[in-house]
C-alpha cells in the first residue's frame, strides 16, 4: 500500500511577521506542490522492540487530547518515504509548511482509526476532521523549522484557498475576481527561524513602537481582506480595487523595513517595478526569498513581458503561479 499527499505551497499578501505577533494576515495558496509518497514494502516483517535492524512505525493511533503521533513501540516495519517538491526551498513560499503537512497527511492516511475510502483512484480530499488533525501535527513540524510559527502557512496549505487569518482563527476570503501576482524570486537563501527571531528581539527593544507597527499591519491586512471580497463588476470597479491593493501592499512593505526584514536584492525588485509603476512587497520572512508584484488586469502583456525580461538580467527568477486553489490532497495506490 502507497499513499502520497500533496500539500500546496502560499504566498502571504499581507501581514507577515506581524501576525506571529497576534495581527491579522491574509494568505493565498499556489499551484506549486510538495508531495510525499509513504510505502510499506511488500511482505515487509515485522521486528520486534530490540530488533535494531529496522526502524519505523508499525501503526499509528491518534491521543485526541495532543498534537503528535502515539508510535506502537513494540513492533516495527519499514517504510519507505520520499519527499519531492515544486517550490523552491527557503524562498517565503511556505516549503516548510508544505512538508510537514503532506508528511503528516501521509501518515494519517495510513494510521489506525481513520476511516478513508483507500479504493478512490485519484487525488481525493479529507474530511473535516482529518484536516483538523493534520493542520495541528504540521503546525508542530513548523515549531521545529520555524521556532515560532503563528501558523498561518500550515493553516493554508492544509485548507488552499484564500484566508484571513488572526491568532489561530481562519477566514476563507471568497473572492469574485481574480488577482495576478507576479513573483519573483531573488534566489538570495534566508532562513525564516533566523528572521522570526530577529523580528522577536527587536520587539523587546522597541516594544511601543513595534506595538504600533504590528498594529498599522493589523489594519492593513483588514483592508485587503475586504477588498479582495468586496463586488467588482465592471472595468472601473476592478481598476479601483486593485490601486487600492497596490498602495497597501506598499505600505505593508514599508512595515516589513520597519521591522528590518526587507533586503537590497528585495529593493532592486522594489525599484524595478515602480519605474513600470507596479506596487511590489516582499513574501514570507523576507531577508531575500521571493517578492510578489500586483500585475493588474489590464496591464498589457507587453509590459509585462518587459518587466519580466528586466528582473530576469537582475539575476531573479520571476513566475506567475495560479492563486486560491486546492489545499491538501491524498491517493492512494493498493497494487504497490
Ligand atoms: N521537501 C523538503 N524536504 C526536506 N526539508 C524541507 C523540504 N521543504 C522544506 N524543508 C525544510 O524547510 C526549510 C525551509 O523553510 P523556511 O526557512 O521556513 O522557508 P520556506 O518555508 O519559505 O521555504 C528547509 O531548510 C528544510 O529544513
Ligand atoms: C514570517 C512568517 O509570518 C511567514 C514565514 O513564511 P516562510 O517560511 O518564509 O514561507 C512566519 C509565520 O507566520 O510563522
Ligand atoms: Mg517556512
Amino acid at each position: 500500500m502507497e499513499v502520497r499527499a500533496r500539500a500546496p505551497g502560499k504566498i502571504i499578501l499581507a501581514g507577515e511577521h506581524a501576525v506571529v505577533h497576534g495581527s491579522t494576515a491574509v494568505a493565498a495558496s499556489i499551484d506549486l506542490y510538495t508531495y510525499v509518497s509513504l510505502s510499506f514494502p511488500p511482505h515487509s516483517v515485522f521486528h520486534g522492540a530490540n530488533d535494531n535492524s529496522s526502524k519505523g512505525p508499525k501503526s499509528m493511533s491518534f491521543l485526541p487530547d495532543s498534537v503528535w503521533f502515539s508510535f506502537h513501540t513494540t513492533r516495527y516495519k519499514p517504510a519507505k518515504v520520499v519527499i519531492t517538491s515544486e517550490l523552491p526551498l527557503g524562498s517565503g513560499l511556505g516549503s516548510s509548511a508544505a512538508v510537514c503537512v503532506s508528511l503528516s497527511a501521509a501518515f494519517v492516511a495510513l494510521s489506525d482509526g481513520v476511516n478513508l475510502d483507500r479504493s478512490h483512484q485519484g487525488w481525493s480530499m479529507f474530511g473535516e476532521n482529518e484536516l483538523e488533525l493534520v493542520n495541528k501535527w504540521a503546525f508542530e513540524g513548523e515549531k521545529i523549522i520555524h521556532g515560532r510559527p503563528s501558523g498561518i502557512d500550515n493553516t493554508v496549505s492544509t485548507y488552499g484557498n484564500m484566508i484571513k487569518f488572526r491568532s489561530g482563527e481562519l477566514t476563507c476570503l471568497k473572492s469574485n475576481t481574480s488577482l495576478k501576482m507576479l513573483i519573483t524570486n531573488t534566489k538570495v537563501g534566508r532562513n525564516t527561524k533566523a528572521l522570526v527571531a530577529g523580528v522577536s528581539e527587536r520587539t523587546v527593544r522597541h516594544p511601543n513602537a513595534m506595538a504600533s507597527v504590528f498594529k498599522a499591519v493589523d489594519s492593513i491586512s483588514n483592508e485587503v481582506a475586504e477588498i479582495i471580497q468586496s463586488p467588482s463588476h465592471d472595468e472601473s470597479a476592478v481598476s479601483e480595487r486593485e490601486e487600492k491593493l497596490g498602495e497597501l501592499m506598499e505600505m505593508n512593505q514599508g512595515l516589513l523595513q520597519c521591522m528590518g526584514v526587507s533586503h537590497a536584492s528585495i529593493e532592486t525588485v522594489l525599484r524595478t517595478t515602480l519605474k513600470y509603476k507596479l506596487a511590489t512587497k516582499l513574501t514570507g520572512a523576507g531577508g531575500g526569498g521571493c517578492v510578489l508584484t500586483l500585475l493588474p488586469t489590464l496591464l498589457s502583456g507587453t509590459l509585462v513581458d518587459k518587466v519580466i525580461a528586466e528582473l530576469e538580467a537582475c539575476g531573479f527568477q520571476c513566475l506567475i503561479a495560479g492563486i486560491g486553489g486546492k489545499g491538501l490532497e491524498i491517493s492512494f495506490d493498493s497494487s504497490s
